[in-house]
């Protein structure tokens, strides 16, 4: 399935529409005719397996890529047609790419609030006390405010996770990206932050987001949609009740799964 009645052009409330949208690379298929649009209030998760296209996918909505063909529109502009460096600063993004070139002798609280310059770690810019409280805050929210003042490279995968998503949230972004936001986490560390985005999505005034995982154990409660993705193309998307059912899971994973569903999260296995 791959929304077949989605408009060719976005509507007032979308964030990300996305119509036909091809990558391709070289003789490789990245992402297939892909259909998907993204409203306002809505909190998507994007499932799949490996290689299954949800990076690029990620890539597109944050404006850092153009798509081979098709029409992609974000927060309202069309990639192409735009200096995509207007409107980078409305999305908020947090990924391995992203973590790989923070500085490692920045600071936590300069990683998060070096966010709103749009750069990594401090460089000669002037921060006032606001946007400290603001980084000071946000650090708090996802539980590593006393980590405000370690080295970036002192800390574990997880703090890292965490810290980088205070970061995506620095701006005050329209569009939020978390791309993998609990993997390498322990068991802990992994609850601990899905309830704190659950928290995060259930505010009214939370941006849209996306969220990119493997796993359906890693889908916070209160997210609304969900796209499953294999070999660039959508097996399902629309809202998760609906749409995460254990044969569209199954088709996704290329395997008979059982899927189930408790309080709002959601665990999976193979079958016998
Ligand atoms: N420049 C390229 N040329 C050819 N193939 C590429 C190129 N870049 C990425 N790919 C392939 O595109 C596919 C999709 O990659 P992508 O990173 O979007 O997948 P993913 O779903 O995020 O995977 P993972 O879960 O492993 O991170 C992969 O098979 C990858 O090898």
């Amino acid at each position: 399935m791959s929304a077949p009645n989605l408009s060719i052009a976005p509507g007032p409330d979308s964030v990300v529409h996305l119509f036909d949208v091809t990558v391709r690379r070289g003789p490789a298929v990245l992402l297939d005719a892909i259909r998907w649009n993204v409203d306002a209030d809505e909190r998507w998760v994007i499932l799949g397996p490996n290689g299954a296209g949800k990076t690029t996918l990620l890539q597109i909505a944050a404006a850092q890529l153009h798509p081979t063909s098709g029409r992609a529109h974000v927060l309202g502009s069309r990639l192409g047609a735009v200096a995509l460096a207007e409107i980078r600063p409305l999305i908020g993004l947090s990924s391995a790419a992203l973590a790989a070139r923070v500085p490692p002798q920045e600071t936590a609280r300069n990683v998060v609030v070096s966010a709103g310059y749009g750069v990594l770690g401090r460089w000669r810019e002037q921060y006032d006390e606001l946007d400290f409280g603001r980084a000071d805050e946000l650090l708090d929210a996802m539980g590593v405010a006393q980590l405000a003042d370690r080295r970036y490279g002192t800390l574990s995968e997880g703090e890292r996770k965490r810290v980088l998503a205070a970061r995506a949230l620095m701006t005050d972004p329209e569009l939020l990206l978390l791309d993998e936001p609990a993997a390498g986490l322990d068991l802990g560390g992994r609850e601990d932050l899905l309830r704190r985005l659950s928290v995060l999505a259930e505010h009214p005034a939370a941006p849209a987001t996306v969220l990119v995982t493997h796993h359906v154990e890693e889908i916070p409660t209160a997210f609304s949609h969900v796209l499953l993705l294999r070999e660039g193309r959508i097996v399902a998307a629309g809202p998760i009740e609906q749409t995460l059912t254990e044969a569209a899971l199954s088709d996704t994973f290329a395997m008979p799964l059982h899927l189930e569903q408790r309080d709002g999260r959601y665990f999976a296995h193979a079958t016998d």
